[in-house]
Parts: C-alpha cells; structure tokens; sequence
C-alpha cells in the first residue's frame, strides 16, 4: 500500500536530518515527494494540496516540541495530517441502530454486511439483516448463507424486486432485533435509480449510520462514488475492504476526505472474522512504512500537560511563586517563551521585554533559590525582606543580587497577569487551547 508514498517520504525526510532549523527548501521538497506519491497512489488532487499546505505552513511555523529535532518535528506533522485525514468521529456505539450499506458492485459490500453482523453480535447485540438487494441474482443466498453460519436472522425475497417492499417487512419482522443493516445494490455504475433507491431506503430505515463501502484497490474513481453517495444520502463512515491486498488504498482516502467522515472498520481478508476496528495510528504508520510514529507523537504530547499549568490560580490572581514555577516550567516545556506569548491575545500591551529571559539554566537557578525558603515565603514572596533575602541566597549558595533577580522576576509576572485578567488584550485567555494549539493536536 501507498508504497512510493513509504519510500519517498522516508528519502525526503533524510534530508531534514541533522538539519537545526526547518528550512523551506528541505520543507518544500519533502512536500513535493509526498504529492507525487500521493497522486500517484490516486489520492485526489485536491486533497493532496489541502494537505501540503498544512504540513507546509505548519512545519515552518510551529515551534519543534522540546527535545523533537527537525526530522521528528516534521514527521510528526506529516502522520497528524494524515491521520486527522482518515480519522473522523467515526463512533461506533453498541445501541439500537439502523446501519445502511452503500457501494457499487463487487466492494465488498455483502460480505462487509455479514462481518459487521458478526461484529456486533460478539459484542452482545441482538442483530439482523435485511438484504434490500434486489439487482445481483444470488445475493440473497450469499448473505443468508454467510447469516445462517453465525445464527442471525435475514430477512429477504429473491422473487421480489421492489427493495422498499423487501426493507419495510424486514423491519416489521425483525423488530426483536437491536440492530439491524441493510444491504443495498450494487450495480457497476452509478445510475440514477440507484441513487434514488438508496435516498428512499434512507428515509425508510431512519438509518443511524449510512456506511460506504470501498475497495482499497479503487482508484481516482472512489472521489466521485463517494461524492454522489454523500450527495445523497449523508454518508458518515467508510468501511474499506481487502486491505489484505496488495492495494494501495489512496482511492479510499479520497473518499474519506469527499464525505468529511472518517473510516470506520476494514475489512482484512475473506472470512466472515475479518473485519478490524480502524486504528488511524497503525493505518498511518503502516501507510508511511513507519512502526514508531505514534510513539513519537505521545512523545510530544507528554512534553505538555495541560495539567501542569494551574489556568485558575493564574487568573483569579493567587499567584505565588510556587505557581510561578510551576507555569514557568510548563511553558519551559512548550518552546520559547516569546513565541508562547506572541500567541496570547494581548492586543497592543506591551510585555515588559525581560519576561521573556527565562532560559532553562536559569530555571535551575531558580529552583535551587527557591529551596532554600520556607512555605510561607514561597506562598506569599512579599514576606521576603533584605535580611531573608540574606538568609536564602546563602541557603542556596547564591548572592543576594539572584534572589533580588528572582523576586523582580515574579512580580513582573504578577503584573503581567494583572494585565491580562484586567482584559487589556481583549479576548478570551484559554491556555489549555493555546496549549493544544502549541503541540498542533487541535
Ligand atoms: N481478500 C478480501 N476479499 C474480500 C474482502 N471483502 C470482500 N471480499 C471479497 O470480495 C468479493 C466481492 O464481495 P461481495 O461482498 O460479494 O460484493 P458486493 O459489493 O456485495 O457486491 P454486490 O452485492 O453486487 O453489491 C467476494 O469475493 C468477497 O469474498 C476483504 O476484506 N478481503
């Protein structure tokens, strides 16, 4: 699968490696190679270039997480991108439900409605089938056949060929059931009294889900099925098949893309077990011929904890120097403090230049300086007078200048917090946002 795509991203990315900073001409070669596999994996056009744009822009101006290098920092961006691509809120509940499959002929898309039959039913559901497939002579054999095996109830007629007639007796006679999926035709092409059938089954069922089923081996052509299905009846999950192949898979990520859902299972191989939850992440790293990709994004993710930074304290106005360390250290974590300001809705207030000069060894300092007072001091730093001051910096081996350093410090924190909780930036201050924003997981 997306085997150039494996190869070539791997070449482009060598040349990111080593590198200190992103630079633009690696960043735009490495977009180049990824479109040209891309495409030609048949991955939509269109959609190649939405993608490179973000991966273009958001290499160039995201900050590398601490301790990420270049290469990492890129390719982490890269798989987010991909991922976000594939991985929709493609919930799958174990309650009442109405599923509607939709695909043309030969997807998979019977053989797909037994396996999630089976799905369900190891989940602990009541399920049954209605084959509303009134076009393929043997349809309804192969899919009572495939239900007979795993004991689940199937309700069809191979002499009737009105699929709403078959479709609204299936309900009635399979009202005990919890759950139940609808098989539709298939036909080759996409011929207009398909498309209406599908729409008049749709409303019908009242369906719950409306899934689309893809061959992995479809190319550009999956774009335009998916297109005119989600026209039609609002699909909101893909189910790709015969990932087991040697197919590359692009074609189904298009369609992913044209209905804004996300792919919900695949199916990986013949057998009526053969059907796998999608998991983004190993899709991703398997696409990309990568195995550690999302290791490497918790990487990231463990750098910033939203956790750490205590939002409330810092804008009802407690503000002790405990908290100062403690946010200090997380922004620490997220990249240069600046650049984290800069993000802050300040408007036009000026940030005093020193509140950026807070580099790690500094933080040390800081840390050894604040060990050698006591609680009530850390709590409330106006209890420091010259002659605690004294007292500390010889506790921590430091002059009194340090500790006078570390003082004005806080309180030009104390004052630029001020600030912001007087509104002067305008906007709403929402740090876990910002955070998440930082580490590009929005
Ligand atoms: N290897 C493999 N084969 C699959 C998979 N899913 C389906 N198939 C095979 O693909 C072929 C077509 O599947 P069907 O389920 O009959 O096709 P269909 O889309 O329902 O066709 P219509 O009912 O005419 O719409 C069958 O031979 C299946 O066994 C899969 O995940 N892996």
């Amino acid at each position: 699968m997306l085997d150039n795509l494996s190869s070539s991203l791997k070449d482009a990315l060598k040349k990111l490696a080593g590198k200190t900073v992103v630079d633009r001409a690696a960043v735009d070669d490495l977009v180049k190679d990824l479109q040209r596999a891309l495409i030609s994996s048949d991955v939509n056009v269109k959609l190649v270039m939405e993608l490179s744009k973000a991966i273009r822009t958001r290499s160039l101006e995201e900050e590398p997480p601490k301790g990420m290098n270049v290469r990492e920092h890129v390719l982490r961006i890269v798989y987010q991108e991909l991922v976000r691509l594939v991985w929709a809120s493609t919930e799958v509940k174990l309650e009442p439900q109405t599923i509607l499959m939709a695909g043309l002929q030969g997807s998979g898309k019977t053989t797909t409605t037994a396996k999630l039959a089976r799905y369900f039913q190891k989940k602990g559901m009541k399920v049954g089938v209605i084959c509303a497939d009134t076009f393929r002579p043997g349809a309804f054999d192969q899919i009572s056949t495939l239900c007979t095996k795993i004991n689940v109830p199937c309700f069809g007629n191979p002499q009737e060929k009105d699929a709403l007639k078959i479709t609204r007796e299936g309900l009635a006679a399979l009202k005990e059931q919890e759950l139940i999926i609808v098989d539709t035709q298939g036909r080759h092409a996409l011929e207009a009294e398909l498309i209406k059938e599908i729409i008049d089954l749709n409303v019908l069922t009242k369906a719950t889900h409306r899934w689309l089923v893809i061959d992995a081996a479809l190319g550009q052509q999956a774009s335009e099925q998916a297109k005119r299905f989600h026209e039609a009846i609002g699909i909101d999950g893909v189910i790709i098949t015969k990932m087991d192949g040697t197919a590359k898979g692009g074609g189904a990520m298009s369609a992913v893309a044209e209905t804004k859902s996300g792919i919900a299972f695949i199916g990986s191989g013949e057998t009526i077990e053969d059907l796998e939850r999608f998991d983004p992440d190993g899709f991703i790293s398997r696409l990309l011929g990568m195995g550690d990709l999302k290791a490497l994004v918790e990487r990231a993710n463990e750098a910033i904890n939203p956790e750490d930074v205590d939002v409330n304290a810092m804008m009802k106005g407690k503000f002790t120097l405990r908290d100062m360390y403690k946010q200090l250290e997380a922004l620490n974590k997220m990249g240069p403090l600046k650049q984290i300001m800069g993000m802050l809705p300040l408007g036009n207030m000026q940030l005093p230049e020193g509140v950026y000069d807070v580099t790690s060894t500094k933080m040390v300092r800081y840390r050894i300086i604040m060990d050698s007072m006591t609680a009530a001091e850390l709590d409330e730093p106006s209890l420091i007078n010259s002659s605690r001051m004294q007292r500390i910096a010889h506790g921590a081996g430091a002059t009194p200048d340090e500790v006078r350093e570390l003082i004005k410090y806080y309180k030009m924190m104390q004052r630029t917090l001020k600030g912001l909780r007087g509104g002067q930036g305008g906007g709403k201050f929402n740090m876990q946002r910002l955070m998440k924003r930082f580490s590009g997981m929005q």
